[in-house]
């Protein structure tokens, strides 16, 4: 239940409308009762007298017409103020918790999946409008106008009050045992729901592997249980509560259940007037339709409460330490103090430490999986580490809010994520301010012009979904177009130009020479030919920093980037060879 009440602090903002929605509809209910009352005085009219005037059944039916009215006129205004209220807080919730998951550590948002934040950001937060726009406002009146018809059936007679009751306690045992195995099934199927979502989107972003291996790949077996065990969860739940559902369904309306025969019995006992008897079944008639709306949304209530529950816990949980505190800083020099980090359990980087010099080029090597990606990562803060510190002119990346610390990094990543949008958009994420000659300029310089040009909508193209109406190297040099346009202080190029072209690769190292003169930069690089000029080399094995120093003195002391750099002089030796016999053959 603690979701459910932690909903109302996300309306916070927009209650005046709820509250107004609430009196509303409590008002189009009490119309409801009017035209039963009226009924009433009709018939007591004719029961007591035979005879009615036309004039007095003019007037009572212009009065049910005008209830009827009213009653359809506050309702359709009460739902006009809910459903305001309840989007305005969807939209609320949605970007709150979108902006919640920039602090949420990387590794996490991967674990869980696309398709499960999907379903937390779209679904779950959906469930809430069902809240806000028709439970609130049409449940609280469906709960109080049938107290207030019950009172005046007390006060009426008490033994017809209590006779009115008599549905209730065989409604509600149903209800609460549904609302109690709900509750307990409610992880399975949600989970089951969540794991659903992302198989889907692992399955649909898979779609060219599966394509060329066919139905046997692992990914289909996953997808085909997941949607397999959605429905078996789902069946599982509802059978559970169709026969609860369907008890208290026909028994909690049944309000006349007691009323009538036990009520007859008295007026045939002569202990009760007839008049009485007729009032008291009428309105207890009336109270029938709003407990009958009520009960609709108790299934809903478990569900939401879950929902809320489970968006709390993901995106109010594991957050990445952060400051605010606005860092001036002098000097961009970069130090990893003893850093030791595991993704899951296993240690992947171990007590490192070394330094980056601001007017400095650093290379990381070592052989793949040795942390070297790790270790950019962890510098942009994408993940905290578990010991040690990570400082930039002194001060711990702990007190840069994240946007701070961005602002100051620009990171070109093995990744080169585009947005479906324009080749123009999507190189000015690197700096929203640019003017489109600043951003043709940085593309001019990352070698990405010409291929813009040649495109029929040139800046204007749109990408595709990931950019993938691009080629890999197309899309690595627009991310490197967005780097030059950021022109932080700090610059970590990890693979930069790894899909590069040899042309295109010397043209691109040279702009970057000038791009990053006098700046802290980082270079992650398999061909070691790329830095062998770097100021400084560090050499990474299996998480743990082995050797550092310039290229010469490295190829002096270091076993391991001797060897590292044999194996990259014989795969230089093998490409030219395969080119001279590509030229024989020719
Ligand atoms: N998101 C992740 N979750 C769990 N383990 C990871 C994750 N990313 C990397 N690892 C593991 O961490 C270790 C270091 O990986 P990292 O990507 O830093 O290596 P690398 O030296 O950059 O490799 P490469 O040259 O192949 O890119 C590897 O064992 C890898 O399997």
């Amino acid at each position: 239940m603690k979701g459910f009440i932690k909903v109302f602090d996300y309306a916070k903002e927009f209650k005046g409308k709820i509250y107004l929605a609430f009196f509303l509809i409590l008002l189009s209910g009490i119309m409801g009762v009017v035209p039963f009352l009226l009924t009433y005085n009709i018939i007591i009219k004719f029961v007591e007298r035979a005879f009615v005037e036309t004039n007095y059944l003019l007037i009572m039916s212009g009065g049910i017409i005008l209830s009827l009215f009213l009653k359809g006129y506050f309702y359709y205004k009460g739902l006009d103020a809910s459903h305001e209220a309840a989007f305005d807080t969807l939209m609320g919730m949605r970007i709150k918790f979108v902006e919640k998951m920039r602090k949420i550590p990387l590794g996490e948002i991967n674990n869980k999946g696309a398709g499960s934040y999907k379903k937390n950001l779209v679904e779950d937060i959906e469930a809430v409008e069902a809240l806000l726009a028709h439970m609130i406002p049409e449940g609280i009146p469906f709960v109080i106008v049938p107290i207030l018809i019950y009172i005046i059936i007390f006060a009426v007679d008490w033994r017809l009050g209590l006779l009115s009751l008599g549905s209730i306690p065989f409604g509600v045992i149903p209800m609460m045992i549904m609302m109690k195995n709900g509750t307990k099934k409610m992880p399975k199927y949600y989970r089951s729901a969540e794991n659903m979502n992302s198989t889907i989107i692992e399955y649909i972003n898979g779609m060219e592997v599966i394509k060329i291996f066919g139905r046997t790949t692992d990914s289909y077996k996953r997808y085909k249980n997941s949607v397999k065990g959605y429905r078996d969860f789902t069946l599982d739940w509802f059978k559970e509560s169709w026969t609860y559902m369907a008890m208290y369904g026909a028994i909690l309306p049944c309000t006349v259940l007691l009323l009538l025969p036990l009520g007859l019995n008295m007026y045939l006992n002569g202990t009760l007037e007839l008049s009485k008897f007729i009032f008291s079944l009428i309105l207890s008639m009336s109270a029938g339709i709003p407990l009958t709306r009520m009960l609709e949304f108790a299934p809903t209530v478990v569900q939401l409460s879950y929902k809320i529950d489970q968006l709390e816990k993901t995106f109010e949980g594991t957050q990445l330490k952060e400051g605010y505190k606005d860092l001036k800083i002098k000097k961009y020099d970069i130090e990893f103090k003893n850093v030791t980090f595991a993704y899951e359990k296993e240690e992947v980087i171990k007590d490192v430490s070394f330094e980056l010099r601001e007017n400095t080029l650093t290379a990381i090597v070592g052989e793949s999986g040795s942390g070297k990606s790790t270790l950019a990562k962890l510098l942009v803060h994408f993940w905290d580490i578990n010991k040690g510190e990570i400082n930039i002119d002194g001060h711990n990346i702990n007190e840069f809010s994240v946007e701070d610390l961005m602002e100051k990094i620009s990171y070109v990543s093995q990744d080169n994520f585009l947005f479906n949008t324009s080749i123009m958009e999507n190189i000015r994420i690197g700096n929203p301010r640019a003017t489109d000659e600043e951003v043709k300029s940085a593309a001019k310089i990352a070698q990405c012009h010409d291929f813009i040009m040649e495109m029929e909508k040139g800046y204007k193209t749109r990408v595709g979904d990931s950019g993938d109406k691009l080629s890999g190297g197309q899309k690595q040099r627009m991310t490197i177009a967005r780097a030059i346009l950021k022109d932080a202080p700090i610059i970590i190029m990890d693979e930069a130009t790894a899909f590069t072209d040899p042309e295109n690769e010397d043209k691109i190292q040279g702009a970057l020479s000038k791009l990053i003169a006098g700046k802290t930069v980082v270079v992650i690089a398999h061909r070691l030919s790329t830095i062998v000029d770097a100021d400084n080399i560090i050499v990474m094995d299996k998480g743990k920093l082995i050797a550092q120093g310039t290229h010469k003195e490295l190829l002096e002391k270091s076993h391991k980037y001797r060897a590292l750099w044999d194996s990259h002089l014989e795969t230089m030796n093998w490409s030219i060879n395969a080119d001279v016999e590509e030229v024989k053959y020719a």
